[in-house]
């Protein structure tokens, strides 16, 4: 039978297998198994040339049992609902294990961004933020970028969004630019936060991250970053990059701001001069001590998960691993470090941002990442001691974590 790549599959197999191994209650399985609401909104949006386009968006609220649902929006050609709802699932088990007080939600808009003129892409974000006003709010449900949306698109939509409430109310959304009340250190937090994981896990492998390999697939946000601080944490040498195009090698190590330039030049970071094509596929596979997918979901599957040769994986992209290349690569000892623990940095500064807009009262750089490492660092620790407690690996030792919490607050309001 062919693999099942539907991502909310996915997401369901996965808390199916915890609830087993935790015994968890079938009332509360059955709550945790579906989103709580689902909006699916339509667009019409006038495009340079005149003419109507109308996009179709959707935001989907999975769990607020723990406080505001909060997660990020995605503008991707080829969004479809199952993805939504498994992020959105994804992100209940992500604010949960890391211990902050608010829930899972994720919206996406079908649409390809790299073919929109800029204000195109502003009158989509603010007639996706009209459609959705009712459904969000800073007590209620709390968006943040994904792939493809950017701090200008959260500055749009905080805008339209207190243009309808008629007040001010920056805690709507974060990720937003720092003039608006975006918090420091939220640029870099997703691959940070990762970072604070990673050191948790190479002490756990043994490996020297000083003297280890890295490759990283995708060249965003998380990507971007995630190839600047393993060098400038740990030292380590990212000998490999990708995007949607395809990726490059050097034994040597590569440079990041030569990429940068490369990429801003030519639109892709391949042909950087002295470095090797390769495909993404073979990015995946190449012989490095530590994997970073930084992309999209479903890249290691049961059809290359046993021709990983890392001896770790720091899952910064959302779901980027199928249930059966779990189940390989745990056999064969590979640390896979789990998406909603390893990429979590982003959501909990997304938290700080929020925090800091409620309050009024912003925080330096350096506090935000000293309470970023904290947060990171025991959740990080948690889950490895979990996973060795229940023989699990540390997916569904996350996810024991996460459901326990979230299924502890269903109970104390009495939804079961
Ligand atoms: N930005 C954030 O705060 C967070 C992002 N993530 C996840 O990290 C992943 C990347 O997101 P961002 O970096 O924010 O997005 P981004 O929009 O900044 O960049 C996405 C990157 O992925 C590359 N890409 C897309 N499809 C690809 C493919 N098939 N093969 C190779 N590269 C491909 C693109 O070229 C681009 O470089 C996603 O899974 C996202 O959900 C997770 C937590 C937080
Ligand atoms: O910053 C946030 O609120 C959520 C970011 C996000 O969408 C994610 O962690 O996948």
């Amino acid at each position: 039978m062919a693999e099942d790549l539907d991502s909310f599959d996915i997401a369901v197999q996965q808390l199916e297998k915890a609830a087993k191994v935790m015994n968890l209650d079938k009332e509360a399985l059955e709550i945790l198994r579906a989103p709580q609401q689902i909006l699916e909104v339509s667009l019409p949006v006038r495009m340079d040339n005149g003419k109507v386009k109308t996009f179709r968006g959707f935001r989907v609220h999975y769990n607020n049992a723990r406080g505001p649902v909060k997660g990020g929006i995605r503008f991707h050609p080829e969004e479809t609902l199952s993805t939504v709802k498994a992020l959105s699932a994804w992100m209940t088990w992500k604010t949960a294990v890391v211990d902050i007080p608010m829930g899972g939600a994720k919206g996406g808009i079908i649409c390809n961004p790299k073919e929109m003129s800029p204000s195109e892409l502003e009158r989509l974000s603010r007639a996706y933020v009209r459609a959705i006003a009712d459904f969000i709010g800073p007590e209620i449900d709390v968006p943040a970028p994904d792939v493809y949306t950017t701090p200008q698109i959260m500055a749009w939509m905080m805008d339209e969004y207190e243009t309808i409430v008629r007040r001010s109310a920056p805690g709507v959304i974060t990720g937003k630019p720092l003039t608006l009340g975006g918090s420091q250190g939220r640029g870099d937090a997703t691959a940070k936060g990762g970072m604070y994981v990673l050191k948790v896990g190479a002490k756990k492998k043994g490996i020297d991250l000083s003297k280890a390999t890295v490759a990283v697939q995708g060249f965003g946000n998380a990507g971007q970053f995630a190839m600047t601080l393993v060098k400038e944490h740990f030292g380590s040498k990212v000998v490999a990059i990708s995007d949607t195009k395809g990726g490059i090698y050097s034994e040597k190590g590569l440079d990041f701001d030569a990429v940068l330039k490369h990429k801003q030049k030519t639109g892709t970071v391949q042909g950087l001069e002295g470095t090797k094509n390769i495909t993404n596929e073979e990015l995946l596979e190449l012989g490095v001590d530590v994997l970073i997918p930084a992309a999209i979901e479903n890249q290691i599957t049961s059809k290359n998960a046993d021709k990983i040769k890392a001896k770790i994986i720091l899952e910064l992209a959302n779901g980027p691993t199928t249930p059966e290349a779990d189940e390989i690569l745990f056999k064969r000892g590979v640390l896979d470090l789990p998406d909603f623990l390893a990429n979590a940095g982003g959501v909990t500064t997304s938290y700080f941002e929020w925090v800091q807009n409620i309050g009024g009262y912003y925080w330096t750089r350096e506090e935000v990442y000293e309470k970023l490492d904290k947060k990171m660092t025991t959740a990080a620790e948690d889950v490895l001691a979990t996973a060795d407690k229940y023989k699990v690996n540390p997916r569904t030792g996350a996810y024991i974590i996460s459901v326990k919490r979230v299924a502890d607050a269903m109970k104390a309001r009495g939804w079961y």
